[in-house]
């Protein structure tokens, strides 16, 4: 059985004192009691991170993590402005994003690129949240599945079996941070092809990965998309930013 895994995403968002008002909103609110066996996490900024470790630490919950927005694909090194996952290790995150739509829209990273960082990451014992997602145009032309397969293809290539330790978001352009989500029908559909194209490579890593949805999650549609077979859980951008609207979700 798969927990389902609820992921915030702050994006470019936040500052010290309102990260220390949500993080103590969120464990107050956690600390009252959550349904069991689920795993939670909130990536903050590459600045934030050990402040949010600390506050993280002192509500002890085991079940809330801290994870970061991206990693550079290289350990060390002349890279100027990249972060390591060795960092990101040191100042306790359990998750990274990688290949997060805006990322590959604005900073052109390639399918190649965002599975070395996910390497990266694996080889620190973090977990890399893998995103992939079709635009508006590619749907609109009946090519959702195909852009999606090619994405995934390239993390099996690379990837293997270290899939298994990996989560993976399915976050259609179109719906991230745009109030359109897709819906849980489409949202399932999409998750069950990606669980069918892992399982093509190994029915094992297939059936251990967790598939998260991303896009316009709110505490009003999160039942719904948590409630399908093939949806390991969401991850969450702009509803995350409000503590009570995270914990709705997170209660879903
Ligand atoms: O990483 C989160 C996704 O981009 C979804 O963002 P959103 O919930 O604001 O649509």
């Amino acid at each position: 059985m798969r927990p389902l895994t609820i992921i915030g995403n702050w994006k470019l968002n936040g500052n010290l004192a309102s990260n220390e008002v949500w993080v103590k909103a969120v464990c107050q609110g956690m600390e009252k009691g959550m349904p069991a066996g689920r795993k939670y996490a909130v990536c903050a900024p590459f600045p934030y991170l050990s402040q949010c470790d600390q506050l993280i630490k002192q509500c002890s919950l085991a079940f809330l993590r801290l994870g970061a927005q991206d990693v550079s694909a290289h350990l060390s090194g002349a890279y100027t402005g990249e972060v390591s996952a060795q960092m990101l290790k040191e100042l306790g995150c359990a998750y990274v994003i990688v290949g997060h739509s805006e990322r590959r829209q604005m900073h052109h990273e390639t399918d190649e690129l965002i599975a070395e960082k996910a390497l990266q990451a694996l080889d620190q014992g973090i977990t890399p949240i893998i995103c992939v997602g079709e635009s508006a145009d590619e749907r609109n032309s009946g090519r959702e599945v195909e852009v999606v397969r090619g994405q995934i293809a390239k993390q099996v290539s690379v990837l293997q079996d270290r899939l298994a330790d990996c989560l993976i978001a399915y976050e259609p352009i179109w719906a991230i941070g745009t109030g359109k989500v897709a819906s849980a029908q489409v949202a399932q559909d999409m998750h069950r092809a990606i669980r069918l194209q892992l399982a093509e490579f190994d029915e094992d890593v297939a059936s251990h990965v967790g598939i998260l949805y991303g896009g316009s999650v709110k505490p009003d549609n999160a039942v719904e998309l948590f409630a399908m077979p093939d949806i390991d859980g969401g991850l969450i951008g702009g509803a995350s930013l409000n503590p009570q609207d995270f914990l709705a979700i997170c209660q879903a």
